[in-house]
């Protein structure tokens, strides 16, 4: 998978060279690049922003650098790479969506900031290209980065070959649609607390069940829609 972002904070993405994605880059299963807005500009104060038409508060992001960053991506026609434009008015970030972006080839993120990016841009590239805007839920940040940075490791770590044992993966919250059960290691007894007794029976039958019951109370209590 190759990933490229663009964003006026490049450095912003120097933590995933840590963790589980710094391995899969050093393999070269995920290939990612960050790339400054700011070097396609021309200005001598690089300029990524101008005042809204139409008035209103705030500056909006140019079109032109985000034309020249995209087109030095994706090249100047048609591409199969997905564009993924973070926005409060995107559709929910859910599981099921990692799962779809972690299935393609090359994901390009746009990273807006101050009240966002010039409209025509998502309407140009949605000629050349497939583009999703995505929300990670229903407050406001300041800017894409946050939301690019987890949707980039709920995807990336569901790449083939990225988590160690994909067996981790399976009973995790969300998967199969209900949230995860509670975990426990040792000691058996902390602070007067001790750990559920079927977990230590060596019954597997009996943890699996117990288990079950717990995603489905957890879920009925927490996220009572997922059942819907
Ligand atoms: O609030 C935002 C500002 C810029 C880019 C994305 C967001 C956002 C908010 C929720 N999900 O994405």
């Amino acid at each position: 998978m190759r990933i490229d972002i663009v964003t006026i904070f490049p450095e912003f993405f120097r933590v995933l060279d840590l963790s589980l994605l710094g391995k899969a880059r050093q393999t070269g299963l995920i290939e990612v690049t960050a790339h400054d807005l700011r070097d396609f500009t021309h200005d001598r104060h690089r300029t990524v922003d101008d005042t809204p038409y139409g008035g209103g508060a705030g500056m909006v992001m140019k079109p032109e650098p985000w034309g020249e960053a995209l087109d030095a991506i994706v090249g100047d026609g048609a591409s199969d790479a997905l564009l993924v434009v973070p926005s409060p008015a995107g559709e929910p970030f859910t599981q099921q969506l990692a799962r779809e972006l972690a299935a393609e080839e090359h994901l390009v993120f746009a990273c807006g900031r101050y009240e966002g990016i010039d409209q025509r841009v998502v309407d140009h590239y949605a000629t050349r290209m497939r583009v999703r805007l995505i929300s990670l839920g229903d407050y406001v940040l300041n800017g894409g980065e946050v939301a690019v940075m987890a949707m980039i490791e709920a995807a990336g770590r569901l790449v083939p070959g990225v988590v160690g044992n994909p067996e981790s993966l399976v009973e995790e919250s969300h998967e199969g649609g209900l949230l995860e059960y509670p975990s426990y290691t040792k000691p058996a007894a902390w602070r007067e607390l001790e750990v559920p007794p079927v977990l230590l029976s060596g019954n597997h039958g009996a943890i699996a069940a117990w288990r079950r019951e717990q995603q489905l109370e957890r879920t009925r209590r927490v996220r009572p829609e997922l059942l819907d």
